[in-house]
């Protein structure tokens, strides 16, 4: 039979030559990528527990990108192009939030067989997925430590621990246009996670009272609770996850597990946005 690879015939006009010019892989460094799953267990389901955290930390990658540039917009007064990231930034929050489901057809016995090959290795030493949480407000200076055997990371958590976060700009940004701060809130120790204020949540009540005059401000406050919203969700699904897949069992991070995730629930970013609901 006549073999049909004619090696010159083109494809509806695709290239089909990269000597030259730049490829889909070149411009991806889709060798490195492709090239960085490597599993230690011979189970079989080991590869999807690497590319779920894989992929994770890829959006959170971007994630990063995107708050930080929120972070500099917010303090240029330029809402216009934040809400558009920040809109960005709940969207993957959201993906990241639907991953879960690929992740629970990991059985227990599935897991367990890879379990012992992690070490004491574990999500809790993730540096992107701190650094979203300081650059949202959750600060905790203690958690620098865990990275203190990579200066490159450390660096950029000391940076986020000491800079105001993206809520602290808001909030910055509120005074600018007119509303009244307590100055001990705007001049808070910038390294200490977010405490609910007085002036704070007065103030957002007032945006929240008469949207038509604050439209800017209102649209931001919504765009934070989308976010914050979004964030829990991700909690509470690696809570439900891990309580599917491991029970109560003590986690390779070092802490109780299930239940340390539990107290992480508790987390409020931005407390006055919720808490002003109760006098509308
Ligand atoms: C079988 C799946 C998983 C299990 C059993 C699991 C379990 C745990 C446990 C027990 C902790 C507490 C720290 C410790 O002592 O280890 C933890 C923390 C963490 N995990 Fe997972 N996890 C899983 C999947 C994931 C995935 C897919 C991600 C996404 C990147 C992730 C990210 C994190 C992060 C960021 C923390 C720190 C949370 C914080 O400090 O608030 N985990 N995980
Ligand atoms: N803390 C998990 C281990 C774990 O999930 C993990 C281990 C290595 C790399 C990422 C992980 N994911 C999230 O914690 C456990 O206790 O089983």
């Amino acid at each position: 039979m006549e073999c049909p690879y004619k090696p010159n015939e083109s494809w509806h006009g695709a290239q089909m030559e990269f000597k030259e010019d730049m490829s889909y892989g070149d411009y991806l460094a889709l060798d490195q990528v492709l090239s960085a799953q490597r599993p230690l267990s011979p189970n079989h389901n080991e590869m999807l527990f690497i590319i779920q955290h894989q992929t994770s930390e890829l959006w959170m990658k971007l994630m990063l990108h995107e708050l930080h540039a929120v972070r500099r917009q917010l303090r240029a007064n330029e809402l216009a192009p934040a809400f558009k990231m920040m809109a960005r930034v709940a969207r993957i929050m959201d993906q990241l939030v639907h991953a879960w489901d690929v992740l629970a057809t990991m059985t227990p016995p599935e897991y367990t067989a890879i379990r012992p090959y992690l070490g004491h290795s574990s999500g809790f030493q993730s540096y992107q997925y701190r650094e979203i949480e300081f650059l949202l407000g959750n600060k905790n200076a203690a958690l620098l430590q865990v990275h203190q055997q990579s200066p490159e990371s450390y660096a950029r958590l000391q940076d986020a621990l000491l800079q105001p976060s993206i809520y602290d700009e808001a909030l910055m940004l509120m005074a600018r246009a007119g509303l009244a701060l307590d100055p001990a809130r705007l001049n808070a120790d910038w390294s200490k996670a977010t405490v609910a204020d007085a002036s704070v949540e007065a103030a957002w009540l007032t945006v929240y009272k008469a949207p038509d005059t604050h439209w800017e401000l209102y649209e931001l406050a919504e765009k934070l609770v989308d976010l914050e919203t979004a964030f829990r969700y991700w909690r509470f699904r690696h809570l439900t996850t891990v309580e599917r897949i491991i029970g109560f069992k003590k986690g390779t991070g070092g802490t109780e597990g299930a239940s340390y995730l539990k107290k992480m629930l508790d987390v409020v970013l931005f407390p006055e946005l919720f808490s002003l609901r109760t006098s509308l």
